[in-house]
């Protein structure tokens, strides 16, 4: 029986734009208020997905949320009917407005813990939605994420979904970001590995001091508890503080592993020896290879720039390792140079592929923050919600869909047209029924 790594990639949603809404999250800030393209962005999405697909991988895909959230922004005391809940939310709180109007759904790295079943005490592969609970535009998203979760992944006798953590900073947890796992072969028991930024009910432990750390040491461990993982195959490392405060907001902004492999910055966690030690006692005898980057070759900044390490590490159906990297990294030539480098060395990389994600890359987001990794073996696969999965057909559907339902150009002022609203409603009605995922989204449901 054949189990593989499929990556779920968030399609981008009809109102993505660039609202500066993610402090310690350099390129958030940096774009704000730039003009987007939604259109481009879901179809930059959806190349990559293709061409991963035509790589002969199992690429699935994640629908976007509603926005702007008119439900939240009721709870918040705009009244009327929606157009009115728009109109008074942009003139009286701005910000709040936008932060109502995100498509950050789209890094669906962000949407979810993910534990294959070799690894969990139930043998069901296990979901927890990330909570988000430290930036507010992303804190809406978990209800809806896990409905979208439990339409991919229906069968209760392959898949348990959790609730997400409570929502509070003690538990914050941004999903897979922060998460990897390292195996022989994607079938057994693998070494789950959780990054938190800090310690929520130990004040005394060392902490970032500029930017916040989004991810606790509690929500990883209640996330590896409610999953039924072996603590001995469990290993929790702390982020380097340091690196937080330039920048690095979720540590698959400075590392990222697959299989036997840990490609990372020197400087990315708190401990390194130690990491390496837990890590090699967990996995045992296999060949394990760290690869581990120098800050004289690559320096923090310059990796936060191109996102050399928001790539995505797989295996080909041939079981050549590959990266999937952004075009940022073939455009800055030191990095360039670092990857040719990287797949001439002796480790089990041995190409990388370049994609232009760049509408997503100006929020902060690479290939690595759009995909969201599940292991699946064939009868999970055959469990899964057929047509989530990327191929010839589904392609030149929501290739269509996009073309038809989306702007191609969008400023914060355009947030708050009713029409927009409309569109998104419309175009998100027709998504349920290409993807056959019932009546996920609020509107549906009233
Ligand atoms: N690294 C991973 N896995 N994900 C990247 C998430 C980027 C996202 N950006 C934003 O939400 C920016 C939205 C704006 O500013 O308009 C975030 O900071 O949560």
């Amino acid at each position: 029986m054949k189990t593989l790594e499929a990556n779920f990639d968030g399609l981008v949603g009809p109102t993505h734009n660039y609202a500066g809404l993610s402090f310690g999250n350099v390129a958030s800030k940096s774009n704000a208020k730039a003009i987007s393209n939604p259109k481009q962005a879901a179809l930059q999405g959806l190349q990559k997905m293709k061409a991963l697909a035509d790589l002969g991988m199992c690429q699935g895909v994640l629908a976007p949320q509603e926005r702007p959230d008119v439900y939240t922004l009721r709870r918040l005391g705009f009244t009327g009917n929606d157009a009115e809940v728009l109109t008074k939310a942009a003139q009286h709180a701005p910000a709040i407005f936008l932060a109502c109007c995100s498509a950050s759904s789209m890094w669906t790295a962000n949407a979810a813990t993910v534990s294959p079943s070799a690894d969990c005490s139930n043998k069901k592969v296990n979901f927890t939605p990330a909570n988000l609970t430290n930036k507010f535009h992303r804190s809406i998203e978990p209800a809806v994420t896990g409905g979208i979760l439990r339409a991919i992944f229906t069968d209760d006798a392959h898949f348990t979904h959790h609730q997400h953590l409570p929502v509070n900073d003690h538990f914050g947890d941004e999903g897979a970001a922060n998460h990897t796992r390292f195996c022989s072969d994607y079938g057994d028991k693998g070494v789950e590995f959780f990054v938190y930024g800090k310690h929520a009910f130990d004040d005394s432990q060392v902490a970032p001091k500029c930017f916040p750390a989004r991810q606790t040491l509690e929500a990883s461990k209640a996330v590896a508890r409610l999953h039924g993982l072996d603590k001995k195959h469990t290993v929790y490392a702390q982020q380097n503080p340091d690196i937080i405060d330039q920048g690095v907001f979720h540590n698959d902004v400075i590392a990222v592993g697959n299989k036997n492999v840990l490609f990372y910055h020197e400087q990315a966690f708190l401990n390194t020896a130690q990491v390496k030690r837990h890590i090699s006692v967990a996995y045992g005898n296999g060949d394990f290879h760290f690869i581990e980057v120098p800050t004289e070759q690559v320096s923090v900044e310059s990796a936060v720039k191109s996102y050399l390490f928001n790539t995505q590490l797989i295996n080909l159906p041939s079981g050549d390792m590959v990266i999937i990297a952004p075009m940022e990294c073939q455009n800055n030539s030191a990095i360039n140079d670092y990857l040719t480098r990287v797949i001439a060395a002796n480790n089990p990389i041995s190409k990388v592929h370049f994609f232009d994600v760049k509408q997503s890359m100006q929020n902060g987001g690479g290939p690595a923050c759009l995909r969201l990794r599940v292991v699946l073996t064939d009868a999970q696969r055959q469990a899964v919600n057929q047509h989530a999965l990327m191929n010839d057909s589904l392609y030149t559907k929501l290739t269509q869909w996009v073309n038809k339902h989306y702007r191609d150009v969008l400023s914060a002022n355009d947030l708050a047209d009713p029409q927009l609203l409309i569109e998104s409603r419309t175009a998100l009605d027709d998504l349920t029924q290409i993807m056959q995922l019932g009546s996920v989204y609020p509107f549906q449901q009233i």
